[in-house]
């Protein structure tokens, strides 16, 4: 068992947004998750994350009771780009993380080539695109050689070229026995990386499968239209 949460339940302001959820995520392996806007995405990975506690219920991470240690031995969670300092490079976000979690200097100079960083490594990120702090985002979360990696809305903003160079490293996680649970709005892009899909819907989780025949598109329409 990788990801188990029972009976969570939370509220934000007397508004619920999960009541008594549960979710089983046995294999690792790429998972999207697609649910409409406000709808409690980014909530449950900052519960997962510890940054928000849940009203109630039990999530278990490999196996142990989810706690401080467990999050940052076995997590890595991109969050959104108000993360990153403006008058520092891309190398010095990637050293500080390196630092952190005691990444060698090979796997920095790995990942920020695969995410095509490389090229802007000495620029301060207050001079870049989305697509350029999107990818350093991605580099950052992915340089954490964590099992479990949350990726909130990693392909937001990318051009067609960034979009795939983050879609190949997420393909590329995945491949490597990692477990990606992606949110993202981007129906299209969650076809190409996975037939994995967590839904919110009444306030409840339900990992679901798109099938050959049937697209995320066409499953999103049928959920939530
Ligand atoms: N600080 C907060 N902590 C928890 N919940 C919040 C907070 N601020 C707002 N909310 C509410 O929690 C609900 C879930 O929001 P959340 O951002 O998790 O949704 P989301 O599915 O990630 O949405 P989006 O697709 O727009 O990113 C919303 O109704 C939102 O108004």
């Amino acid at each position: 068992m990788i990801l188990e949460i029972k009976d969570l339940s939370f509220q934000f302001r007397k508004q619920p947004i999960f009541t008594a959820a549960n979710l089983a995520i046995t294999q690792p392996g790429i998972y999207a998750f697609v649910a409409p806007n406000g709808s409690g995405k980014t909530t449950l990975f900052n519960i997962l994350t510890g940054s928000l506690r849940a009203d109630a219920g039990q999530i278990t991470l490999l196996g142990q009771p989810l706690n401080q240690a467990s999050v940052y031995t076995h997590v890595a969670y991109m969050q959104d780009i108000s993360v990153l300092y403006p008058y520092l490079t891309a190398r010095e976000h990637l050293q500080l993380i390196a630092q952190l979690h005691k990444v060698p200097a090979e796997r920095v100079t790995a990942v920020a080539d695969a995410l095509q960083v490389t090229e802007f490594l000495d620029k301060k990120v207050r001079k870049y695109s989305l697509g350029m702090r999107q990818r350093l985002l991605v580099a950052m979360t992915f340089l954490v050689d964590a099992p479990l990696i949350l990726l909130d809305e990693p392909l937001n903003g990318l051009d067609p070229v960034s979009l795939k160079t983050v879609r190949q490293a997420i393909i590329a996680a995945g491949e490597q026995g990692k477990t990606v649970i992606v949110s993202s709005h981007n129906l299209d892009e969650v076809d190409r990386i996975t037939k994995d899909i967590i839904v919110i819907q009444n306030q409840q989780l339900n990992l679901t499968k798109s099938t050959d025949a049937e697209s995320a598109e066409q499953l999103y329409t049928a959920l939530f239209e």
